[in-house]
């Protein structure tokens, strides 16, 4: 109802502001019996976390989390699992004018008339902090996804601003502060932010985000198709502005001789659909691409309104990312498997006793594009 909840079996609910105690979740559904610890937790959670090189946000926290429930001796017990990770480095004397005017661009303005009222400091409930408890919830099921199925989630940034990043290795997204597939395109991308922040600027970014061994059968026709419900989370995530499954856009100019992918019995020879026919879950991969819009809080000044609507020139003041989608990596790759293990729940629970004679088309043949 309002919007603080994701999932149907499995259930994410955070809560929190960016200059609040804390910031949390309570995760709901996951099954008994998983081993579970905070450190499970923790790597998502450093890999998302500000403060961590000089292209993101200065702010320091270290995003520690307590599991407060539903853990029991060390395994999931089934019931609610509490989330908490305390604010630690709030400076909100930054946001002492915000309250009375608005960023362009920000959602300072569609909150405070929506609501009447807000927290303006950090941004309050609308800050991209928020994604710091849902990566952890998330972690519980890239766990139990992995666990299962093998199932494994990964992203990496293909885009940054103008900066078009080649796929070169897999290997090379966690040895860089943007989580780029390519060493060698670094210095470009760093020089790139460095002279955008002297401008006091912003720019966006595109992040793809990719699952393997994803089982088959998941996704609910009509309305909570995998594909539908993957777009749903991708564009909760702040700042996210587009979202493609697949060859997503590129879709309009291809030939259906050339889309549709080809089943061989040793792989499908393309994987333009995304990993999901009909909204259900192909075998194939998921591939989700989303595009990020630049940061709105930037020094640059710009025309706004007070609050009786007299014109006002905001200059934003604080620490902000000049780019939110040098973070954005994990949380894409969050919201992936917290849709996943929801819809794994929800296929078991109706089609857990189908058996089917089918042989299943390997996700793809050898030198598959
Ligand atoms: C703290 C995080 O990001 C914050 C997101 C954010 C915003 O307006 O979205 C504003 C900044 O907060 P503050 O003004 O308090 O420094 C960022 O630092 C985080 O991601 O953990």
């Amino acid at each position: 109802m309002s919007g603080n909840t994701l999932g149907l079996l499995f259930t994410v609910t955070t809560f929190g502001e960016s200059h609040g105690p804390a910031i949390g979740a309570v995760v709901d559904g996951c099954p008994p019996g998983m081993a579970l610890s905070e450190a499970d937790l923790q790597t998502d959670l450093d890999r998302r976390k500000p403060g961590t090189s000089r292209h993101v946000t200065q702010r320091k926290e270290e995003d520690k989390v307590e599991i407060l429930s539903g853990v029991f001796e060390g395994k999931t017990t089934g019931t609610p699992i509490a989330l908490l990770i305390r604010n630690t480095d709030q400076r909100s004397q930054d946001y002492s004018d915000i309250l009375q005017t608005f960023r362009p661009g920000h959602a300072d303005y569609a909150y405070h008339y929506k609501y009447g009222l807000r927290d303006p400091r950090g941004g309050g409930r609308s800050s991209a902090r928020l994604t710091a408890p849902v990566v952890a919830a998330a972690a519980i099921a890239k766990k139990w996804l992995h666990h299962q199925y093998g199932t494994e989630i990964f992203g990496y940034m293909s885009q940054l601003g103008e900066h078009v990043i080649p796929f070169e290795d897999e290997k090379q997204i966690e040895n860089n502060a943007f989580f780029a597939p390519n060493a060698k395109i670094i210095p470009e991308l760093e020089a790139y932010m460095d002279s955008l922040r002297k401008a006091g600027d912003s720019c966006g970014a595109r992040i793809e985000v990719r699952a393997r061994n994803v089982p088959m059968g998941l996704g609910e026709p009509l309305f909570d198709k995998l594909d539908a419900d993957i777009a749903h989370v991708m564009m909760g995530i702040n700042a996210v502005k587009g979202v493609e499954i697949g060859s997503g856009f590129q879709s309009v100019v291809q030939k259906g001789s050339e889309h549709g992918d080809e089943m061989h019995p040793d792989g499908y020879a393309s994987n333009n659909s995304g990993g999901t026919l009909g909204g259900i879950s192909s075998g194939q991969d998921l591939r989700v691409s989303i595009a990020i819009k630049p940061t709105s809080s930037i020094l640059s000044p710009k025309q706004s309104v007070d609050l009786e609507g007299k014109p006002m020139t905001v200059q934003t003041k604080g620490r902000h990312d000049p780019c939110v989608g040098i973070r954005a990596t994990p949380i894409a790759e969050a919201m992936l498997a917290l849709v996943l293990m929801d819809h794994a729940l929800r296929h078991r629970a109706q089609c857990g006793d189908v058996k089917v004679s089918v042989r299943a088309v390997p996700a793809a043949r050898p030198g598959a594009k």
